[in-house]
Parts: structure tokens; C-alpha cells; sequence
């Protein structure tokens, strides 16, 4: 089952659905690394994610009963699961190809190379802004473990007032610094501007969905502009300037991995690509090679569920603002990265699996805090007083770990 064929994993995704599990996710983090591996796969697993079509809300001449269905669909898939397919979204198969070989390219160069782009801290005198750039093997930690994964960060570009770094002058503060785009190979700057433009546009119409799906209420012409209003507007409104992340991730094989450490190199057998977390976000569009069995996703019974790539869909997952917003009707769910290069189109060659997640975020002054009516609905305290987005990226991005539970809010 290496490389699949969209009309084949649809059908096959949708004849095996099961209903829902009914048990808690497990919260605690800790928990979940000390077990490592030995977490159940789910049976093999007889529920796919659910598979979603968007085109109802990029088509301005949808009809309001589509809009119904598909809202409906999001809401189910966020409730049970926190992740679904994303299809109908208009981005050309061919054009997510490029962007994976791209990556691809990009990470078989020599390390001096990738280095030129390399992510320094924010105010240092190599003018790094702790945000953007490459980081090497090893460097991102998940849950106080290194992650077996190298990556590059792109953010949406600082629109504020740049300020001096706290080095003094030619020092840059954290995440005002720009893009850094790598000379190679060299149409990538140009492919991935525009992906980033086409996925923008998916965001968005993903968004207001998921505002129809809350059955907010449709909104007020007068409130356009009051990023307060809770109508079904209220996601769209506040992702209007989103402040968005895109993350191009390349994760050798764990068999073969060495992490370089301090005193030398050691391997760690029991090492993750990525370490089971959440997405601190909104909303999370991933693409990824067609390598299998890499992305698992919890099930409410703590099991894991590969959530193997359609070819030419989306896996899409809601984040802790999402989370925060609708005061825990909807769950941002943990998931985790396991490339062992024991199988696969990519593993059998002994390669790397190469995934672009971009996260679709609030704008950077959104202030988000519980919707009164999920608050009510939810039948629970409200789960956070409300922050501004950018607070709350702030504090990933001090805390130095790029991904983590949200034990923190
Ligand atoms: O590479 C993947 O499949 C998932 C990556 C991920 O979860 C993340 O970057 O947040
Ligand atoms: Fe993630």
C-alpha cells in the first residue's frame, strides 16, 4: 500500500469508517513518552479519518445546502476526531508534488549548504530571530526529547515595527526578521510563494466553515469589522491577516538516525521523528509524501490511527486555539511522527519522509478566548481568560520547544 490512488483510498477510507470511540484521551504527555512505542497501533486500523470536501466553500455559487452538508461533516469529524481529510480544495495535485520534491531537493544538499540559512537566536549578532530559518537534526525538541526531524520555518512576514534586538544594533527580536529562503534549488522561493497564496485561500474558506459548523449565526453587516462579534464570521474575521507557519520537514529514517550530541554522537532507538503533541494553533493543512504509517493520530481510547496520505488531500487538524475558542467542544488532538524506514516507497529506498505542514493561524493580535455559546454548550467553565495569539506564539517560541502539549495556557 505504498503509493495511493485517490478514487481507491476514498472508497476504501469510506467503507471502512466506524463510529467513534467513547473513552478519554489521555492528557498527560509524560505518560505517553515513557511508553514510547508500545501504545497499541489501533486494529490495524479499521477506522479511516473522515474525508471531507471543501468545494462548497470556494465556490461562491454553492448552494446553501452544500454549505450545510460540508459545515455538518466539520463539525462531526472536529468533535470525534480533531483531524480529517480535506479534499475539493483546488490546489493541483501536480502543484503538491512539486512542493514535496522541492523539499526533497532542498534536503539532499550538503549540510554547509542548508547551514547558509541556518536559524540563529534572537539577538544574536548573526541577526537571527529565534523564529525562521533552518534548524538541523536534533535541534527541535518535543516533550524534552530531540526530535529526528530537520526543518525549515517560514512565517508570515513581520508587518509591525521593527525593533533592535536586545544585542544591540543589528540584532533582531524574535520573529521580526525575515523570510530565509535557500538559493536552492531555485525556483523554490517562487513555488512555495505561491502555494503559500493557494493555501491561504484554503485556510480561509476552512475557517469560515468551521464558523457555520458552531451554528454561530450568520453575522451582522454592521459588525464586518469588530474581531469580538461571535457570529459564524468570528474564525474568518480573526484569520484575516493570518499568522501563518510553514514548516518544510525532512525525517530520516529512525534505524539509521544518529543525533549528534555534545559529548559526540550516540542512537536512540527509541527516538521519535516527532514526539506526540499538539498543534498550538488553528488549523493545520498538511501534505506529506506518500511514505506510510509515519503519522499517527490518538484515538479517543488512546490508541494510535495511522493517518496515512490520500494522495491530492489534505490531513487537516484543528489547534489548541480552536480548542480554546470553542471552550473544548472541539478537541485539538495528539499526533506524532514515526519514520522507521521499515517500509514504504521512501523507506525501502532507505530515504527521508518529507512532509510541508502550514499552519493556518489567527493574526498575531487576535485576542481569542472562549465563544459564549461553546462556553454554555460546552456545559463547563470557561477554559482560558483570552489571550492574543501572538502572546501565545511568543511563548512557544521562548520556550524553545517548537512543539508541546497545552498544559502551558
Ligand atoms: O509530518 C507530519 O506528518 C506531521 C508534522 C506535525 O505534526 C507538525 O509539524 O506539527
Ligand atoms: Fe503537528
Amino acid at each position: 500500500m505504498a503509493v495511493y490512488d485517490m478514487d481507491d483510498a476514498l472508497s476504501t477510507a469510506r467503507s471502512q469508517h466506524v463510529s467513534k470511540a467513547q473513552s478519554k484521551q489521555s492528557s498527560n504527555p509524560t505518560t505517553e513518552i515513557s511508553e514510547r512505542y508500545n501504545r497499541p497501533i489501533a486494529a490495524a486500523q479499521e477506522s479511516g479519518l473522515p474525508i471531507i470536501d471543501i468545494s462548497s466553500y470556494l465556490d461562491p455559487n454553492s448552494s446553501l445546502e452544500a454549505r450545510q452538508t460540508t459545515a455538518q461533516a466539520i463539525n462531526a469529524a472536529c468533535v470525534n476526531y480533531g483531524f480529517f481529510y480535506l479534499t475539493g480544495h483546488g490546489v493541483p495535485t501536480a502543484k503538491l508534488d512539486e512542493i514535496i520534491d522541492l523539499a526533497r531537493q532542498f534536503f539532499a544538499l550538503p549540510i554547509e549548504e542548508k547551514n547558509k540559512i541556518k536559524r540563529y537566536d534572537a539577538g544574536g549578532p548573526e541577526g537571527g530571530d529565534s523564529a525562521r530559518g533552518y534548524q538541523g537534526l536534533g535541534e527541535n525538541v518535543t516533550g524534552g526529547l530531540q526530535d529526528m526531524q530537520e526543518a525549515i520555518d517560514f512565517y508570515r512576514p513581520w508587518s509591525g515595527v521593527v525593533e533592535q534586538g536586545d544585542g544591540g544594533p543589528g540584532t533582531r527580536k524574535t520573529l521580526q526578521g525575515p523570510n530565509l529562503w535557500p538559493e536552492k534549488p531555485v525556483s523554490l522561493r517562487a513555488e512555495y510563494e505561491a502555494y503559500i497564496a493557494q493555501v491561504t485561500t484554503v485556510g480561509r474558506a476552512l475557517v469560515r466553515a468551521m464558523g457555520v459548523a458552531l451554528s454561530l449565526g450568520a453575522a451582522d453587516p454592521d459588525n464586518a469589522a469588530d474581531g469580538s462579534a461571535e457570529d459564524e464570521d468570528v474564525f474568518a474575521r480573526n484569520c484575516d491577516e493570518s499568522f501563518w507557519v510553514m514548516r518544510m520537514i525532512n525525517y530520516p529514517p529512525l534505524s539509521a538516525s544518529v543525533v549528534p550530541a555534545a559529548n559526540g554522537t550516540h542512537q536512540d532507538p527509541g527516538q521519535f521523528s516527532c514526539g506526540a503533541h499538539t498543534d498550538y494553533g488553528c488549523v493545520t493543512l498538511l501534505l506529506a509524501d506518500p511514505t506510510p504509517g509515519a503519522l499517527q493520530v490518538q484515538l479517543k481510547d488512546g490508541t494510535w490511527l495511522p493517518a496515512d496520505p490520500i494522495r491530492g488531500a489534505f490531513v487537516v487538524n484543528i489547534g489548541d486555539m480552536i480548542e480554546r475558542w470553542t471552550n473544548g467542544m472541539w478537541k485539538s488532538t495528539m499526533h506524532r511522527v514515526i519514520h522507521r524506514g521499515d517500509g514504504g516507497v521512501n523507506g525501502a529506498q532507505g530515504g527521508g519522509r518529507v512532509s510541508v505542514p502550514f499552519f493556518f493561524e489567527p493574526n498575531f493580535d487576535a485576542l481569542v478566548r472562549p465563544l459564549g455559546k461553546c462556553v454554555r454548550e460546552s456545559g463547563r467553565e470557561s477554559v482560558h481568560g483570552g489571550s492574543t495569539y501572538g502572546e501565545h506564539l511568543l511563548t512557544k517560541v521562548f520556550s524553545n520547544f517548537y512543539y508541546s502539549k497545552r498544559t502551558d495556557w
